[in-house]
Protein backbone atom coordinates (compact mmCIF):
# COMPACT_ATOMS: atom_id res chain seq x y z
CA UNK A 1 0.00 0.00 0.00
CA UNK A 2 1.32 3.24 -0.92
CA UNK A 3 0.12 6.26 1.50
CA UNK A 4 -1.81 9.55 0.37
CA UNK A 5 0.22 12.07 0.26
CA UNK A 6 -1.05 15.34 2.35
CA UNK A 7 -0.12 18.16 0.23
CA UNK A 8 0.51 21.08 3.17
CA UNK A 9 1.14 23.50 -0.08
CA UNK A 10 -2.55 22.93 -1.31
CA UNK A 11 -4.25 23.11 1.94
CA UNK A 12 -2.00 25.98 2.83
CA UNK A 13 -3.06 28.00 -0.19
CA UNK A 14 -6.89 27.17 1.12
CA UNK A 15 -6.46 28.72 4.40
CA UNK A 16 -4.74 31.81 3.28
CA UNK A 17 -7.55 32.60 1.17
CA UNK A 18 -9.93 32.05 4.06
CA UNK A 19 -7.40 34.97 5.85
CA UNK A 20 -7.81 37.16 2.70
CA UNK A 21 -11.49 37.10 2.75
CA UNK A 22 -11.50 37.35 6.52
CA UNK A 23 -9.35 40.49 6.70
CA UNK A 24 -11.36 42.25 3.64
CA UNK A 25 -14.21 41.98 6.03
CA UNK A 26 -12.13 43.34 8.94
CA UNK A 27 -11.07 46.02 6.78
CA UNK A 28 -14.61 46.88 5.79
CA UNK A 29 -14.95 47.24 9.87
CA UNK A 30 -12.52 49.67 9.71
CA UNK A 31 -8.82 47.93 11.10
CA UNK A 32 -6.21 46.44 9.12
CA UNK A 33 -4.30 43.66 10.70
CA UNK A 34 -0.79 44.13 11.20
CA UNK A 35 1.99 42.26 11.58
CA UNK A 36 5.89 43.18 12.91
CA UNK A 37 8.27 40.65 12.52
CA UNK A 38 11.68 40.91 14.21
CA UNK A 39 14.98 39.67 12.44
CA UNK A 40 18.27 39.71 14.82
CA UNK A 41 21.49 39.17 12.97
CA UNK A 42 22.03 37.56 9.27
CA UNK A 43 21.22 33.51 10.20
CA UNK A 44 20.50 32.62 5.83
CA UNK A 45 17.85 30.49 6.70
CA UNK A 46 15.75 32.64 9.28
CA UNK A 47 16.14 35.35 5.86
CA UNK A 48 14.34 32.98 3.70
CA UNK A 49 11.39 32.82 6.48
CA UNK A 50 11.22 36.40 7.27
CA UNK A 51 10.93 36.89 3.12
CA UNK A 52 7.96 34.43 2.91
CA UNK A 53 6.40 36.00 5.68
CA UNK A 54 6.38 39.23 4.54
CA UNK A 55 4.87 38.39 0.98
CA UNK A 56 1.77 36.28 2.54
CA UNK A 57 1.43 38.78 5.04
CA UNK A 58 1.14 41.39 2.06
CA UNK A 59 -0.97 38.93 -0.19
CA UNK A 60 -3.70 38.49 2.41
CA UNK A 61 -4.21 41.96 2.51
CA UNK A 62 -2.29 42.59 6.11
CA UNK A 63 0.22 45.30 6.95
CA UNK A 64 3.29 44.36 7.24
CA UNK A 65 6.27 45.84 9.76
CA UNK A 66 9.87 44.11 9.30
CA UNK A 67 12.87 45.28 11.92
CA UNK A 68 16.01 43.89 11.21
CA UNK A 69 18.70 44.14 14.34
CA UNK A 70 22.31 43.51 14.02
CA UNK A 71 23.55 40.63 15.82
CA UNK A 72 24.91 42.78 18.90
CA UNK A 73 22.13 44.64 19.45
CA UNK A 74 22.15 45.21 22.69
CA UNK A 75 18.95 43.77 25.01
CA UNK A 76 17.87 47.32 25.93
CA UNK A 77 17.19 48.26 22.47
CA UNK A 78 15.72 44.96 21.20
CA UNK A 79 13.03 45.82 24.68
CA UNK A 80 12.41 48.97 23.68
CA UNK A 81 11.16 48.18 19.88
CA UNK A 82 8.94 45.50 21.19
CA UNK A 83 7.82 48.29 23.56
CA UNK A 84 7.13 50.39 21.00
CA UNK A 85 4.94 47.70 18.82
CA UNK A 86 3.04 46.51 21.91
CA UNK A 87 1.96 50.20 22.27
CA UNK A 88 1.15 50.46 18.16
CA UNK A 89 -2.55 49.35 17.61
CA UNK A 90 -1.09 49.68 13.67
CA UNK A 91 0.31 46.44 15.11
CA UNK A 92 -1.72 43.20 16.14
CA UNK A 93 0.90 40.55 16.20
CA UNK A 94 4.80 40.25 17.15
CA UNK A 95 6.73 37.82 15.87
CA UNK A 96 10.74 37.49 16.77
CA UNK A 97 12.43 35.37 14.89
CA UNK A 98 14.43 32.33 16.58
CA UNK A 99 17.57 31.63 16.68
CA UNK A 100 18.52 34.89 18.68
CA UNK A 101 22.19 35.41 19.40
CA UNK A 102 23.38 34.15 22.17
CA UNK A 103 23.46 37.26 24.38
CA UNK A 104 19.98 37.33 24.16
CA UNK A 105 17.65 35.59 26.33
CA UNK A 106 14.47 33.81 24.43
CA UNK A 107 12.48 33.63 27.16
CA UNK A 108 13.06 37.16 28.28
CA UNK A 109 12.29 37.88 24.53
CA UNK A 110 9.05 36.42 24.42
CA UNK A 111 7.99 37.38 28.37
CA UNK A 112 8.46 41.30 26.74
CA UNK A 113 5.70 40.60 23.88
CA UNK A 114 2.24 41.61 25.32
CA UNK A 115 0.79 38.15 25.00
CA UNK A 116 -2.18 39.30 23.26
CA UNK A 117 -0.16 39.93 20.15
CA UNK A 118 1.88 37.04 20.94
CA UNK A 119 1.09 35.36 17.52
CA UNK A 120 3.78 32.65 18.28
CA UNK A 121 1.30 31.53 21.02
CA UNK A 122 5.02 31.26 22.95
CA UNK A 123 4.30 33.32 26.16
CA UNK A 124 3.77 32.18 29.52
CA UNK A 125 -0.22 33.10 29.48
CA UNK A 126 -0.67 31.65 26.18
CA UNK A 127 1.00 28.40 27.19
CA UNK A 128 -0.97 28.29 30.01
CA UNK A 129 -4.18 29.04 28.36
CA UNK A 130 -3.77 26.45 26.15
CA UNK A 131 -2.76 23.61 28.78
CA UNK A 132 -5.62 24.85 30.87
CA UNK A 133 -8.40 24.50 27.95
CA UNK A 134 -8.38 28.56 27.25
CA UNK A 135 -8.57 30.81 24.29
CA UNK A 136 -4.89 31.20 23.97
CA UNK A 137 -3.12 32.03 20.63
CA UNK A 138 -1.81 28.47 19.58
CA UNK A 139 1.68 28.29 17.87
CA UNK A 140 1.41 27.92 14.09
CA UNK A 141 3.05 25.08 13.61
CA UNK A 142 1.58 22.49 16.20
CA UNK A 143 -2.11 24.82 14.88
CA UNK A 144 -1.02 23.80 11.17
CA UNK A 145 -0.55 20.01 11.93
CA UNK A 146 -3.38 20.10 13.97
CA UNK A 147 -5.80 21.57 10.76
CA UNK A 148 -4.11 18.87 8.61
CA UNK A 149 -4.64 15.97 10.87
CA UNK A 150 -8.34 17.32 11.34
CA UNK A 151 -9.06 17.09 7.63
CA UNK A 152 -8.22 14.23 6.97
CA UNK A 153 -8.81 12.07 10.43
CA UNK A 154 -11.84 14.00 11.59
CA UNK A 155 -12.67 12.81 15.10
CA UNK A 156 -9.04 11.73 17.29
CA UNK A 157 -11.11 10.13 20.11
CA UNK A 158 -9.20 7.21 21.56
CA UNK A 159 -6.68 7.40 18.93
CA UNK A 160 -3.00 6.73 20.11
CA UNK A 161 -0.62 9.82 19.17
CA UNK A 162 3.19 10.25 19.30
CA UNK A 163 4.92 12.90 19.28
CA UNK A 164 8.81 13.04 18.98
CA UNK A 165 10.46 16.10 20.59
CA UNK A 166 9.13 18.17 23.25
CA UNK A 167 10.46 21.93 22.43
CA UNK A 168 8.34 25.14 23.66
CA UNK A 169 8.06 26.38 20.04
CA UNK A 170 6.47 22.67 18.69
CA UNK A 171 6.66 19.29 20.59
CA UNK A 172 4.67 20.42 24.29
CA UNK A 173 1.97 22.36 22.32
CA UNK A 174 1.67 20.47 20.14
CA UNK A 175 0.75 17.25 22.48
CA UNK A 176 -1.64 19.31 24.23
CA UNK A 177 -3.59 20.09 20.93
CA UNK A 178 -3.84 15.93 20.84
CA UNK A 179 -5.17 15.45 23.85
CA UNK A 180 -8.16 18.13 23.43
CA UNK A 181 -8.44 15.99 20.87
CA UNK A 182 -9.36 12.85 22.84
CA UNK A 183 -6.05 11.41 21.80
CA UNK A 184 -3.97 9.08 24.01
CA UNK A 185 -0.45 11.10 23.85
CA UNK A 186 3.06 10.31 24.21
CA UNK A 187 5.90 12.56 24.39
CA UNK A 188 9.07 11.23 22.83
CA UNK A 189 12.44 12.98 23.33
CA UNK A 190 16.32 11.74 23.13
CA UNK A 191 15.82 9.83 26.55
CA UNK A 192 13.14 7.64 25.52
CA UNK A 193 13.64 4.23 25.79
CA UNK A 194 12.78 1.76 22.16
CA UNK A 195 11.99 5.11 20.25
CA UNK A 196 11.12 2.63 17.18
CA UNK A 197 8.67 0.88 19.34
CA UNK A 198 7.45 3.76 20.66
CA UNK A 199 6.52 4.83 17.73
CA UNK A 200 5.21 1.78 16.30
CA UNK A 201 2.09 2.01 18.74
CA UNK A 202 1.17 5.00 17.00
CA UNK A 203 -2.15 5.66 14.80
CA UNK A 204 -0.96 9.24 14.48
CA UNK A 205 3.04 10.09 14.49
CA UNK A 206 4.41 13.39 14.42
CA UNK A 207 8.27 13.82 14.43
CA UNK A 208 9.64 17.33 15.19
CA UNK A 209 13.24 16.56 16.09
CA UNK A 210 15.83 17.66 13.72
CA UNK A 211 17.81 14.39 12.89
CA UNK A 212 17.17 14.33 9.10
CA UNK A 213 15.26 10.77 8.17
CA UNK A 214 15.71 9.11 11.71
CA UNK A 215 12.50 7.76 11.42
CA UNK A 216 12.30 4.63 9.59
CA UNK A 217 9.41 2.83 7.64
CA UNK A 218 9.41 0.03 10.08
CA UNK A 219 8.60 2.32 13.38
CA UNK A 220 5.58 3.32 11.35
CA UNK A 221 2.46 1.29 12.04
CA UNK A 222 0.49 0.26 9.11
CA UNK A 223 -2.11 3.05 8.01
CA UNK A 224 -0.67 5.30 10.47
CA UNK A 225 -0.83 9.05 9.60
CA UNK A 226 2.39 10.31 9.88
CA UNK A 227 3.09 14.08 10.07
CA UNK A 228 7.07 15.75 9.53
CA UNK A 229 8.14 18.48 11.23
CA UNK A 230 11.73 18.59 10.87
CA UNK A 231 13.46 20.01 8.39
CA UNK A 232 17.45 19.83 7.77
CA UNK A 233 19.58 20.96 4.51
CA UNK A 234 21.25 18.20 3.35
CA UNK A 235 23.55 17.68 0.19
CA UNK A 236 22.31 16.73 -2.66
CA UNK A 237 22.44 13.51 -3.21
CA UNK A 238 22.49 14.32 -7.36
CA UNK A 239 23.65 17.53 -7.88
CA UNK A 240 27.18 18.02 -6.43
CA UNK A 241 27.24 21.60 -4.48
CA UNK A 242 23.74 21.88 -4.24
CA UNK A 243 21.46 21.37 -0.67
CA UNK A 244 18.10 20.06 -0.77
CA UNK A 245 15.50 19.73 2.48
CA UNK A 246 14.66 16.53 4.04
CA UNK A 247 12.30 15.69 7.16
CA UNK A 248 12.81 13.51 10.08
CA UNK A 249 10.99 10.45 8.46
CA UNK A 250 12.49 8.69 5.65
CA UNK A 251 9.73 9.10 3.26
CA UNK A 252 10.72 6.80 0.71
CA UNK A 253 10.04 4.12 3.32
CA UNK A 254 7.57 5.41 5.22
CA UNK A 255 5.53 6.34 2.31
CA UNK A 256 4.97 2.43 1.79
CA UNK A 257 3.91 1.58 5.22
CA UNK A 258 2.15 4.93 5.91
CA UNK A 259 -1.83 5.70 5.48
CA UNK A 260 -0.65 9.04 4.83
CA UNK A 261 2.27 11.04 5.08
CA UNK A 262 3.23 15.02 5.17
CA UNK A 263 6.29 15.71 2.78
CA UNK A 264 9.08 17.79 3.33
CA UNK A 265 9.65 20.23 1.47
CA UNK A 266 5.60 21.31 1.10
CA UNK A 267 4.16 19.48 3.53
CA UNK A 268 4.21 21.63 7.52
CA UNK A 269 6.46 24.19 6.40
CA UNK A 270 3.24 25.98 4.26
CA UNK A 271 1.23 25.21 7.13
CA UNK A 272 3.35 27.74 9.99
CA UNK A 273 3.65 30.69 7.52
CA UNK A 274 -0.61 29.87 6.58
CA UNK A 275 -0.92 30.27 10.43
CA UNK A 276 0.13 32.91 11.25
CA UNK A 277 -1.57 35.19 8.96
CA UNK A 278 -4.53 33.03 10.87
CA UNK A 279 -3.27 33.97 14.11
CA UNK A 280 -2.60 37.86 13.58
CA UNK A 281 -6.29 37.69 12.34
CA UNK A 282 -7.23 36.31 15.66
CA UNK A 283 -5.03 38.42 17.87
CA UNK A 284 -6.73 41.71 15.74
CA UNK A 285 -10.46 40.42 16.44
CA UNK A 286 -9.93 40.06 20.25
CA UNK A 287 -8.10 43.17 20.18
CA UNK A 288 -11.20 44.83 18.21
CA UNK A 289 -13.81 43.02 19.46
CA UNK A 290 -14.65 41.40 16.19
CA UNK A 291 -16.10 38.10 15.87
CA UNK A 292 -13.39 35.06 15.35
CA UNK A 293 -12.76 34.33 12.19
CA UNK A 294 -14.04 30.70 11.83
CA UNK A 295 -11.48 27.58 11.13
CA UNK A 296 -9.08 28.94 11.68
CA UNK A 297 -8.34 28.65 15.47
CA UNK A 298 -7.65 25.34 17.70
N1 LIG B 1 8.06 23.04 9.40
C1 LIG B 1 8.06 24.05 10.23
O1 LIG B 1 7.33 25.00 10.06
C2 LIG B 1 8.93 24.01 11.43
C3 LIG B 1 9.94 23.11 11.47
N2 LIG B 1 10.71 22.99 12.57
C4 LIG B 1 11.75 21.96 12.56
O2 LIG B 1 11.39 20.94 13.48
C5 LIG B 1 12.55 20.39 14.08
C6 LIG B 1 12.42 20.52 15.60
O3 LIG B 1 12.31 21.86 15.96
P1 LIG B 1 12.27 22.33 17.49
O4 LIG B 1 11.14 21.65 18.17
O5 LIG B 1 12.35 23.79 17.50
O6 LIG B 1 13.70 21.69 17.93
P2 LIG B 1 14.45 21.57 19.31
O7 LIG B 1 15.87 21.38 18.93
O8 LIG B 1 14.06 22.62 20.25
O9 LIG B 1 13.89 20.17 19.89
C7 LIG B 1 14.27 18.95 19.37
C8 LIG B 1 13.64 17.83 20.19
O10 LIG B 1 14.06 16.58 19.62
C9 LIG B 1 14.50 15.71 20.66
N3 LIG B 1 15.54 14.82 20.17
C10 LIG B 1 16.81 15.11 19.84
N4 LIG B 1 17.47 14.00 19.43
C11 LIG B 1 16.58 12.99 19.54
C12 LIG B 1 16.67 11.60 19.31
N5 LIG B 1 17.79 11.01 18.85
N6 LIG B 1 15.59 10.84 19.53
C13 LIG B 1 14.44 11.39 19.97
N7 LIG B 1 14.30 12.72 20.22
C14 LIG B 1 15.37 13.49 20.01
C15 LIG B 1 15.02 16.62 21.74
O11 LIG B 1 14.96 15.91 22.96
P3 LIG B 1 15.48 16.52 24.37
O12 LIG B 1 14.40 17.47 24.80
O13 LIG B 1 15.59 15.33 25.24
O14 LIG B 1 16.78 17.20 24.08
C16 LIG B 1 14.07 17.82 21.65
O15 LIG B 1 12.95 17.63 22.48
C17 LIG B 1 13.71 21.17 13.45
O16 LIG B 1 14.19 20.42 12.36
C18 LIG B 1 13.09 22.45 12.98
O17 LIG B 1 13.78 23.01 11.88
C19 LIG B 1 10.48 23.76 13.68
C20 LIG B 1 9.48 24.70 13.69
C21 LIG B 1 8.68 24.94 12.53
N1 LIG C 1 9.76 32.74 16.48
C1 LIG C 1 9.81 31.79 15.55
N2 LIG C 1 8.65 31.25 15.09
C2 LIG C 1 8.67 30.27 14.12
O1 LIG C 1 7.62 29.75 13.70
C3 LIG C 1 9.94 29.85 13.61
C4 LIG C 1 11.10 30.44 14.13
N3 LIG C 1 11.01 31.41 15.09
N4 LIG C 1 12.31 30.05 13.69
C5 LIG C 1 12.47 29.03 12.67
C6 LIG C 1 11.30 28.07 12.60
C7 LIG C 1 11.18 27.35 11.28
N5 LIG C 1 9.97 27.86 10.66
C8 LIG C 1 9.56 27.57 9.36
C9 LIG C 1 8.60 28.29 8.68
C10 LIG C 1 8.27 28.02 7.37
C11 LIG C 1 8.87 26.99 6.69
C12 LIG C 1 8.53 26.73 5.24
O2 LIG C 1 7.83 27.48 4.61
N6 LIG C 1 9.06 25.62 4.65
C13 LIG C 1 8.86 25.24 3.26
C14 LIG C 1 10.16 25.28 2.46
C15 LIG C 1 10.91 26.56 2.54
C16 LIG C 1 12.21 26.52 1.74
O3 LIG C 1 12.18 26.13 0.57
O4 LIG C 1 13.26 26.88 2.34
C17 LIG C 1 8.36 23.81 3.18
O5 LIG C 1 8.60 23.04 4.13
O6 LIG C 1 7.75 23.47 2.17
C18 LIG C 1 9.80 26.23 7.35
C19 LIG C 1 10.12 26.51 8.69
C20 LIG C 1 9.37 28.75 11.50
N7 LIG C 1 10.06 28.88 12.64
Amino acid sequence: MTAEIIDGKAFAAGIREKVAAEVARVKAAGVTPGLAVILVGEDPASEVYVGHKHKATVAAGMESFEYRLPADVPEAELFALIDRLNADPAVHGILCQFPVPDHLDERRTVARIDPAKDVDGLSVVNAGLLATGGDALTPCTPLGCLMLLRDRLGDMSGLSAVVIGRSNLFGKPMAQLLLRENCTVTMAHSRTRDLDQVCRGADILVAAVGRAQMVKGDWVKPGATVIDVGITRVPHPDLPGKTRLVGDVDFAEAVEVAGAITPVPGGVGPMTIACLLANTLTACCRTHGLPAPEGLTA
